[in-house]
């Protein structure tokens, strides 16, 4: 793998966040890009239409750009959410372990983002709300199994209590970064024009 050291421009991933409405997509975007901040309320607020945050992180001394889109998971909102899967290199994939249509709901995600984005892309798929282990309906079994059938990686998180979500994000981004050509991108240039942006083989 090539490395960008210091002062060379980072390379900018698009992940996007799918799955039903809460499941905690939004907490869990929170919970790994506003550390301290609390990623939960106890009232949820959907998210309306589209947003997203970034990330910097640092893998294997290569300095990434983290661009996370967050999708809103209500069905009046489809259409615009799945628009956003175009272009994108990797997908969090997310259910709630105390949720089980939101379980069944994932094959036709799953669908979504291979008809928008393609065969290649990275996704790794999340049970989350897994410190709610009194109200399981979801077996962690079940979540591996589907996981293996579709040949990517399966965390049960939580973003309430910030359990493995920081791994996930990792796993997903290596995965990217070992076989995906990315958008090398200047870090400290905060508008992303078209212009400012240059396809990058170095992997
Ligand atoms: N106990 C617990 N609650 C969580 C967790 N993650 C999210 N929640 C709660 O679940 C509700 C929904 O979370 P959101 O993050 O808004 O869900 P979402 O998937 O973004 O929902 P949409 O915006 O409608 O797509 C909120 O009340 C959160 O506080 C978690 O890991 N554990």
């Amino acid at each position: 793998m090539a490395v960008l050291g210091q002062g060379q421009p980072a390379l900018l991933v698009k992940v996007v966040m799918a799955g039903e409405s809460c499941v905690g997509k939004t907490s869990i975007v929170r919970s790994y890009t506003e550390p301290g901040a609390p990623a939960c309320s106890s009232s949820y607020l959907a998210t309306i239409g589209i947003d997203f945050k970034v990330k910097p992180i640092t893998l294997n001394d290569t300095r990434v750009k983290l661009q996370i889109w967050d999708t809103a998971g209500q069905e009046r909102f489809h259409t615009l959410s799945t628009s956003y899967f175009r272009g994108a290199q990797g997908f969090v994939l997310v259910y709630d372990i105390t949720n089980m249509d939101s379980f069944q709901g994932i094959t036709s995600w799953m669908k979504d983002i291979h008809e928008k984005a393609g065969d290649e892309v990275d996704i790794i798929l999340l049970g989350n709300k897994c410190d709610k282990e009194s109200e399981r309906v979801v077996p962690k079994r079940k979540g591996e199994k589907l996981a293996w059938e579709h040949g990517i990686h399966f965390f049960e998180t939580s973003a309430k209590d910030n359990v493995n979500i920081e791994d996930a994000f990792s796993l997903l981004t290596k995965e990217i970064l070992e076989k995906k050509s990315c958008v090398l991108y200047d870090l400290d240039v905060v508008d992303l024009n078209e212009s400012k942006k240059r396809t990058c083989c170095a992997f």
